[in-house]
């Protein structure tokens, strides 16, 4: 699916002087960014900073005013969302998006029809191909969700999950199309701590496996732990990138986001959990 010209020591993602306007509102100012196979990108800044612009934008939910966006060596930034995820990039969202009524198992099931040849809802028609390729997609499902340590949920309805879980299970649907890319939008939020630590080992144990994660997340204790790089967003641009320690210590991220009182020596800043 990638590109003939696309190399595996490229970078993932390339944007190219992405630029969003919402009427008077300028979300993204020409962001130039690139993002390395294989890593944790992180994208802090604080509420309004354009973070979640940015990632509808390279999800293709919304189509930058200017710019170029490539990801796997392909140009997406007109591409529907569909067309994207077929590619190799699926994501979540900020706010749990599940079918509560549906079972876990058939969520991450929805979400793996993305790539099947007969969809989700052809499946309906059942013919003989499908139901090998329903019975394949259940194994494969069933799989996912005992990766993320939810197979013994699988049968309980979405629903009555509690916030945590239903978060680690929209991952699982996520991870159902076995994404180049993985985009987490706050994950980590409605958690208490023994979920985000437990979020955080199941991001490095998706990372271990050659998923490339890019996450938007307010919790600086889970960011400044997992990330293998920070871009930092201040008004819709780039204010500072690079690894945590480098971010601690930029005096430019200090001053605008974390405020005077934090100093790099009292470890990661937390802000009441949000920047
Ligand atoms: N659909 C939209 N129409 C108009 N303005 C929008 C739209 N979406 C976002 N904005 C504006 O764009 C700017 C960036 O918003 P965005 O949600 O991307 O920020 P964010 O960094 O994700 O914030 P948060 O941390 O609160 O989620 C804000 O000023 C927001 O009000």
């Amino acid at each position: 699916m990638t590109s003939p010209r696309f190399s595996s020591s490229d970078p993932i993602l390339i944007l190219q002087d992405v630029h969003m306007q919402f009427g008077g509102v300028t979300a993204l100012k020409g962001i130039r960014y690139q993002v390395p196979r294989g890593i944790v990108q992180s994208i802090i800044g604080p509420n309004g900073a354009g973070k979640t612009t940015l990632l509808n934008c390279i999800s293709g939910v919304l189509h930058p005013t200017e710019g170029r966006i490539s990801f796997l060596g392909r140009r997406v930034e007109r591409e529907p969302p569909h067309r994207i995820a077929a590619l190799g990039m699926s994501r979540t969202f900020q706010h749990v998006a599940l079918f509560p009524q549906m079972s876990v198992l058939e969520n991450v099931m929805v979400g793996r029809h993305v790539r099947t040849r007969s969809g989700f809802w052809a499946a309906g028609l059942r013919t003989r191909s499908m139901r090998r390729e329903e019975a394949a997609i259940g194994r494969d499902a069933r799989a996912w969700l005992d990766f993320v340590g939810l197979a013994d949920a699988a049968h309980l309805p979405a629903g009555a999950l509690p916030l945590g879980k239903q978060k680690i299970l929209e991952i699982a649907r996520a991870l159902a199309t076995d994404p180049a890319l993985l985009l987490l939008d706050e994950p980590a939020g409605g958690l208490n701590t023994r979920e985000t630590e437990e979020l955080g080992e199941l991001i490095g144990r998706i990372k271990e496996r050659g998923t490339t994660v890019i996450l938007v997340e307010h919790d600086m204790n889970l960011v400044m732990t997992i990330s293998d790089r920070i871009l930092v967003l201040y008004y819709g641009q780039p204010l500072a990138s690079g690894v945590p320690d480098e971010i601690k210590e930029n005096p430019e991220v200090i001053q605008a986001y974390l405020g005077d009182e934090w100093t790099p020596d009292e470890g990661a800043p937390i802000m009441n959990g949000q920047l």
